[in-house]
């Protein structure tokens, strides 16, 4: 039974096929799995083909399959299947692609003879000035050597790439490269990586030895070349009919599962003495990598028990959907320490722990709270109740500290992380992180208060949620390891908005030792919580930190726009450093977002509702556009507003992948979730930032909440797929900057 490597040529895709040859394509490789003389399929090699291993096979009488055959020594036949076309381009195609190894950087690839990218004449500059200048030259240095001696282009994909004049022109040429890695490698040009950094990341070192490679046949050879860590990118063997079925029916869509870039393949295998912290801006592949490594952790060790946790449950009810289009026959575990994978919110772990502690809970209770607790019925949101406590206490506090918000921040940020249960301890407390001062007078006031909280709870009988997670860490930490039932891998995403009792809880679950905790996390996307910094939690990454730069759901142009909406602003990451927004890049170009500017209210909810009714016109699928409002009364009014002018969409309040009509949703809830169209509503003075919220927030606080209202925005820009619409009425919001300029 032959092997059969399915291919993903990002540059030369084939046409997309109707029902009914898909199905017919399913069956060629089907049967060339099994038996690669069976009648009907009738392989055939090319007369003055380019490649003697070119073949074509018969999908249809009007479709041909394009195949290249491979004998190793071992005696194993193997086809690298390229596609199903139109008989004469099948044809064509057969006869002037050649599969082989890049002698430079050792990765199979596809070359086509006819390949767009034509020689072309280029000199490197001279002082006269008169030829244009080349970008890649001229901004960074690079010379023809560097991209074919270093890199392994061939001379007239190097000399194409130098002549472009612009950034632009550059991943322009990268876009049409019909091989994974020369998108890559040019577009790291196009950034101005160091010719290192791009080997590295793409693997280009991991190739096997040139002199071993010396005593290999010519398929062997290429065979090797197909197992390089770059190959997986664009070459992937078909293990069975069922992975062939997603294949197909899920292209692009589901190519995360198949297809992975070097360096994730790298995070989601690699092992580490302790915990590991993968960060990376938005659509960068975050959440791909922790399910690929849920994956590989249980393929390591099939009895290990494995939680993959995130911030809310509704984004954990996605992970879980995920993880079974990844592999549905993996173990997935109901119980903490149970084999298997276990997928929660991680508000839903701490609850978990309750159930195990059972009576035990309450009595942990003491070290949080300084008193026993009973199984109290209501868990509650950490912002909830201080507005009554706020009301009976009425501290002798100035008017801005005077808010809910800033006692919930005090409580989860000092008081329960350091477990404080007296008022001498609160008295005597570091507070790191927080900007307000407060001094001996105001603490005592601060501490009143919360004791009102404290008594308000009880007596209604509630807990809040990050009280629940700090008592289940107390207990963890007090019992022997078969009652608190110890997870072997815990890897957590959406991490940058977890609160410190989440981290306390976290560390106590985890078995300590090799690859504990796996943490993904984007600092620019903290929109509930304040930073914190890991290691005062015992979780110490300092050097076990890496970032990802490749975009993998917008267009370059989608992605700058996001980004430009956080620039001059300073984040922290979990290690107390400066975010970097450097090298953020996407390999995929598309329009420009359009700045829907507009006069009033009317004008506003016209131009959207053009924008959808012309989206859907075009095509596109109107489950897959989305209107993202600041708020819920916000997405409210699009609703209505659109269905007045007949446009029917839908207002959800949680990810939901199941409708046929376009969207309406909150930023915030838009998180983790992707579209291909998005509006941005009604980002205008007045409504962005949040007015009520600013006013609201202490003086020294009004940079953290300018920083999560940045960060709500740019969450939100950076979920379109493929088009962008910004929308204002009268002034746009100050959190455009310049970008507000322009109009529809
Ligand atoms: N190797 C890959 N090949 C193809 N598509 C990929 C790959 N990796 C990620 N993607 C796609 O990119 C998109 C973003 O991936 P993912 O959700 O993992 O990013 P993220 O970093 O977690 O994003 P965010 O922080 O915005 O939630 C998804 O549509 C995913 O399918």
């Amino acid at each position: 039974m032959p092997n059969v490597l399915w291919t993903d040529l990002k540059g030369l895709k084939p046409p997309k096929l109707d029902k009914a040859i898909e199905i017919r394509e399913a069956a060629f490789i089907k049967k060339l799995r099994q038996d690669d003389t069976a009648d009907g399929l009738r392989i055939k090699p090319m007369t003055d083909a380019a490649d003697p291993r070119a073949r074509t096979g018969r999908v249809t009488q009007g479709w041909r399959a394009v195949l290249f055959r491979f004998d190793s020594s071992e005696g194993v036949r193997t086809y690298v299947y390229a596609g199903t076309w139109p008989h004469d381009e099948g044809n064509r195609l057969a006869k002037t692609r050649r599969l082989e190894g890049n002698p430079i950087n050792g990765i199979a690839q596809i070359v086509d003879l006819a390949f767009p990218v034509q020689p072309v004449h280029y000199e490197p500059a001279t002082d006269g000035g008169a030829v244009p200048v080349s970008y890649l030259e001229s901004t960074y240095n690079y010379s023809l050597a560097d991209l074919t001696d270093v890199l392994g282009f061939d001379e007239a994909s190097a000399r194409a790439l130098l002549a472009a004049t612009t950034r632009e022109a550059v991943t322009d040429i990268a876009e049409r490269f019909p091989n994974t890695w020369q998108q890559l490698a040019a577009l790291g040009l196009a950034f101005g990586d160091e010719l290192g950094k791009i080997r590295t990341d793409l693997g280009f070192d991991e190739a096997p030895d040139a002199a071993e490679l010396a005593t290999l046949s010519e398929d062997d050879r290429i065979l090797r070349a197909l197992d390089h860590p770059a190959a997986k990118m664009q070459f992937t063997y078909i293990d069975s009919d069922e992975s062939l079925r997603r294949i197909i029916e899920e292209g692009d869509f589901g190519s995360w599962r198949v297809f992975l870039h070097p360096e994730q393949d790298r995070y989601a295998t690699g092992s580490w003495n302790g915990p590991y912290r993968l960060s990376g801006g938005a659509g960068t592949g975050k959440t791909v990598v922790l399910l690929h490594r849920a994956r590989h952790l249980m393929r390591r060790n099939p009895e290990a028990s494995v939680v993959l946790t995130t911030y809310t449950r509704a984004l954990a009810e996605n992970l879980k959907r995920d993880l079974a289009r990844l592999d549905p026959d993996l173990p997935l575990a109901s119980a903490l320490g149970e084999r298997g994978i276990l997928v929660r919110g991680v508000d839903q772990l701490s609850a978990m722990v309750r159930s195990r502690a059972g009576k035990g809970f309450g009595a942990a209770a003491v070290a949080v709270l300084g008193e026993t607790i009973g199984f109290a019925k209501s868990l509650i949101g950490n912002h909830d109740r201080w507005a009554s406590a706020l009301d009976v206490a009425a501290p002798d506090l100035p008017p801005d500290l005077l808010n809910e918000s800033f006692f919930e921040h005090e409580y989860v940020q000092v008081v329960l992380p350091a477990r404080v249960t007296e008022a001498e301890e609160y008295l005597a407390i570091r507070r790191p992180g927080r900007k307000v001062a407060l001094d001996r007078r105001k603490r005592v006031e601060v501490w009143r208060t919360i004791e009102e909280y404290r008594r308000q709870l009880r007596a209604a009988n509630e807990l809040t949620w990050a009280e629940l997670a700090s008592i289940a860490s107390v207990w963890l930490d007090s019992v022997g390891d078969f009652e608190r039932a110890l997870v072997d891998h815990l890897l957590i995403d959406e991490a940058q908005d977890l609160v410190p009792s989440h981290w306390q809880m976290l560390r106590s679950l985890a078995r300590p030792g090799a690859d504990d905790l796996f943490i993904a996390e984007d600092s620019h996307q903290r929109i509930y919580g304040e930073h914190v910094v890991l290691l005062r939690y015992g979780i110490p990454i300092r050097g076990r930190s890496r970032r990802l730069t490749l975009n993998y759901r917008t267009t370059e142009e989608n992605l700058q726009y996001a980004l430009g909406v956080l620039a001059g602003a300073e984040y922290l990451d979990p290690e107390g450093d400066e975010v970097s927004l450097a090298g953020y890049r996407s390999a995929r170009r598309g329009p420009s977002p359009r700045a829907l500017a507009c006069a009033d209210s009317d004008e506003l909810h016209d131009g959207i509702a053009r924008s959808i009714r012309s989206w859907i016109d075009d095509g596109v699928d109107p489950a897959t556009i989305a209107v993202l409002a600041r708020g819920n009364a916000g997405a409210a009014k699009v609703r209505a507003e659109m269905s007045q002018r007949g446009v029917h969409i839908n207002h959800i309040k949680a990810p939901s992948l199941n409708g046929d009509t376009p969207v309406a949703l909150t930023m915030h809830t838009a998180k983790g979730q992707e579209f291909s169209r998005v509006v941005l509503y009604d980002v205008s003075d007045g409504v962005m930032p949040n007015p009520v919220i600013l006013a609201n927030a202490p003086a020294d606080e009004i940079e953290d909440v300018m920083l999560r209202e940045r960060s709500l925005l740019y969450v939100a820009a950076s979920r379109a797929r493929d088009e962008l619409v910004v929308s204002w009425a009268g002034e746009p919001s100050s959190l455009l900057g310049r970008k507000g300029s322009s109009s529809d």
